[in-house]
C-alpha cells in the first residue's frame, strides 16, 4: 500500500472528495480512502495560488505540496469559467465569489443573453518533489442562476447544471457528486490509479 496526501484547506471539498472515492466501499481502518494499492489521506493546509492557466495553477499547487510534504500528493483547483465572459472568473472564482457574494456574480452577467458557465475541477497528482504533475480534469456545463438551495459551498446554489432543473445545492451531496466536475476528474484518477 502506498499513501497519497490529498492537500486541501476546503472542508466540504474533502467530504466530496471522501464520499466520491468511498463509492460506497468501505474505508480502510485509519481513516484514509482507498483506491487499489493506495490511501488517499489528508492533510489542511493552504497553499499558494498564482495567476495562471488552470494548469498552471493546480501544476504550482502540487509541486508546492509535495514540497512542503516531500511525500506522493495529490491537490485540485476548481473553476468557474462564464461563457459571455470568456471564461472569467475562472480560477479567480473564489476572490471573486469572496468580494462580489452570490448576488454580484450574478449581476457579472447582467446585459448579456448568455447565462453559461462551465465548472472545472483539475486535480494534480505529484509522487514527490521534483517530480512531474499528472493532470486529472473534469468539467460540468450549467448555467448561473439567482440563489437556490443551501449556501453552504461556494458556488452550489448559483449553478444549474444542464439537464437538471436544479442547482448543484439543491441536488446535494449523492445526486451532485453523480454529475459533478470533481466526480469527472475523480474518475479519471481513479482509473489512472487503478492502472498502476
Ligand atoms: O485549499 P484549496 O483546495 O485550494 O481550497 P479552496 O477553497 O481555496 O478552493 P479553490 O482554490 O479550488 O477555489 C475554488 C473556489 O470555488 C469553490 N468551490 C470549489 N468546488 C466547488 C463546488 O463543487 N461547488 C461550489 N463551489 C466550489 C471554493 O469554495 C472556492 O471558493
Ligand atoms: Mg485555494
Amino acid at each position: 500500500m502506498s499513501t497519497i496526501t490529498f492537500v486541501t484547506g476546503n472542508a466540504k471539498k474533502l467530504e466530496e472528495v471522501i464520499a466520491i472515492l468511498s463509492d460506497g466501499h468501505p474505508q480502510s481502518a485509519d481513516g484514509g480512502s482507498k483506491v487499489g494499492n493506495y490511501i488517499i489521506k489528508n492533510e489542511k493546509l493552504d497553499l499558494d495560488e498564482i495567476q495562471g492557466s488552470i494548469e498552471e495553477v493546480t501544476i504550482h499547487k502540487a509541486k508546492q505540496a509535495a514540497k512542503l510534504l516531500g511525500t506522493p500528493v495529490l491537490v485540485e483547483d476548481t473553476s468557474l469559467g462564464f461563457n459571455a465572459l470568456n471564461n472569467l472568473p475562472g480560477p479567480y472564482i473564489k476572490w471573486f465569489h469572496e468580494k462580489l457574494g452570490l448576488d454580484g456574480l450574478n449581476k457579472l452577467l447582467y446585459g448579456f443573453e448568455d447565462k453559461s458557465a462551465n465548472a472545472i475541477t483539475t486535480f494534480g497528482y505529484c509522487e514527490g518533489p521534483g517530480a512531474d504533475v499528472k493532470l486529472f480534469q473534469g468539467v460540468t456545463t450549467g448555467e448561473i442562476v439567482p440563489s437556490r438551495g443551501p449556501q453552504d459551498f461556494g458556488f452550489d446554489s448559483i449553478f444549474e447544471p444542464h439537464g437538471m432543473g436544479k442547482t448543484y445545492a439543491e441536488l446535494r451531496g449523492p445526486q451532485k457528486n453523480r454529475i459533478s466536475h470533481r466526480s469527472k476528474a475523480l474518475a479519471k484518477l481513479k482509473e489512472f490509479l487503478l492502472s498502476q
